[in-house]
C-alpha cells in the first residue's frame, strides 16, 4: 500500500533484479526507492544476513520506505540525493557493496499527483522539486534566471528547437506578472512552439528541461557513477535504467571509459599484466522492456538498462 493514491509500476522489475545477481548474504543499494518495487524484490531474494540500503529525495517515497524499514530490519532508508552515496555508506559503516541499482528520473506518483507541479496536464504551483525540503522551485528559478540561462537549459535538457523564443517569452511575461503555475507556463510555451510533434504536447520538452535542471538530474548522475563503481566488491554489479537519451549518453560513456584499458600506442609492446586493468566490465547488451511490458506500461517504452561488473583490479585514484 502506498501513502498516496498514486501507483508506480516498476519498469524492468525482474530484469533489473536478475542483473544484480543477488547473493543471499550480500549488501545492496537501491539508489531510487520510489515506491519500492525493485527494493521489495531484492529483499525477497536476500537471506536473513543480507542488507539493502535505499535512497530517495522524495518525502512520499521516504514515508513509504519508512514503513518497510519498520517491518524489515535488513532494510535502511536514506533521505538524501544518491550523489551522497559514498558519504552515506561511510556514515553507515559500509565499505563495499555487492550491487547498486538506479532506476532514474521521476516516478509516476510524482507526475500523476498534479499538486507536485511536474505536469502540464494539471494546474498547480510550478514546483517540480523531487525533494520539497530543499532547493528552489521551477517558479522561483524562472522568476530570477537570466534569459540566456533559461534558453540554454531548455535547449540542452529539452533538445527544444524553439528554446530562444520560449526563453524570450518567459522573460517578457515575467515583467508583467510572475509565472507561478504549470498552466501559465504550458500556455506560454504552446504559443511559442510552432511545429508540433504528433502525439506530443508542445510543452513536453520545456517541462522536461526545467525538471532536469531544478533537480540537477544529470549532475547527480555524473557524480554517483564513480562512487558506485568504487564501492563495489569484486564481482559486484551495477544496473542502471535510463529513460531518455541525455541520461543514457552519460551512463554509456561512463561505462565505456571505466571498462576500457588505458590506450597505448599500438607499437608499444606490453605484457598483458602490465596493462592498467579497468575497474568495470560491461555485462551483456543493453536491456529494453519486452513488447508485453510496453503494452502494459507505456512508460517502459523508453527504458534502457545497462549493466556492469566490478573486476578484480584494485581501485586507483584517478580511475573513471
Ligand atoms: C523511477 S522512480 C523509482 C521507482 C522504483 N524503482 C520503484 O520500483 O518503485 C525514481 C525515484 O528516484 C528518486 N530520485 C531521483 N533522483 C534521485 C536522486 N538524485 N537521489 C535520490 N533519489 C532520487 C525519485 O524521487 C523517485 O522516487
Amino acid at each position: 500500500m502506498s501513502s498516496t493514491p498514486y501507483v508506480h509500476r516498476t519498469v524492468l522489475l525482474a530484469e533489473a533484479v536478475a542483473a544484480l545477481a543477488i547473493k543471499p548474504d550480500g549488501v545492496y543499494v537501491d539508489c531510487t526507492f520510489g515506491r519500492g518495487g525493485h527494493s521489495r524484490l531484492i529483499l525477497s531474494q536476500l537471506g536473513p544476513h543480507g542488507r539493502l540500503i535505499a535512497f530517495d529525495k522524495d518525502l512520499e517515497a521516504i514515508a513509504e520506505a519508512e514503513k518497510l524499514a519498520a517491518e524489515d530490519s535488513r532494510f535502511t532508508i536514506v533521505h538524501n540525493g544518491f550523489e551522497t552515496l559514498g558519504q552515506e555508506l561511510a556514515r553507515l559503516g559500509v565499505a563495499v557493496v555487492d550491487g547498486v541499482l538506479m532506476d532514474l528520473g521521476v516516478s509516476s506518483p510524482q507526475i500523476d499527483d498534479g499538486r507536485r507541479g511536474f505536469s502540464f496536464r494539471f494546474d498547480a504551483p510550478l514546483d517540480m522539486r523531487m525533494d520539497t525540503t530543499r532547493g528552489i522551485t521551477a517558479a522561483q528559478w524562472l522568476a530570477t534566471a537570466e534569459e540566456d540561462e533559461i534558453k540554454e537549459v531548455i535547449k540542452t535538457y529539452g533538445e527544444e528547437r524553439f528554446a530562444r523564443k520560449i526563453a524570450a517569452a518567459i522573460v517578457a511575461q515575467r515583467e508583467l506578472a510572475p509565472i507561478q503555475t504549470t498552466r501559465e507556463l504550458a500556455l506560454l510555451v504552446g504559443q511559442n512552439v510552432r511545429t508540433r510533434e504528433p502525439g506530443q504536447d508542445p510543452a513536453t520538452r520545456t517541462f522536461q528541461a526545467i525538471r532536469i535542471f531544478v533537480n540537477r538530474e544529470l549532475d547527480e548522475l555524473k557524480a554517483v557513477l564513480p562512487q558506485a563503481a568504487r564501492h563495489l566488491a569484486e564481482g559486484g554489479r551495477l544496473a542502471i535504467i535510463s529513460f531518455h537519451s541525455l541520461e543514457d549518453r552519460i551512463v554509456k560513456q561512463y561505462l565505456r571509459d571505466a571498462s576500457s584499458v588505458e590506450k597505448l600506442p599500438s607499437w608499444v609492446m606490453v605484457r598483458a599484466d602490465d596493462m592498467a586493468r579497468p575497474p568495470l566490465e560491461t555485462v551483456g547488451k543493453p536491456v529494453r522492456a519486452s513488447e508485453e511490458e510496453v503494452r502494459e506500461n507505456a512508460r517502459s517504452r523508453s527504458a534502457i538498462m545497462r549493466i556492469a561488473e566490478r573486476t578484480a583490479a584494485p581501485w586507483r585514484e584517478g580511475d573513471a
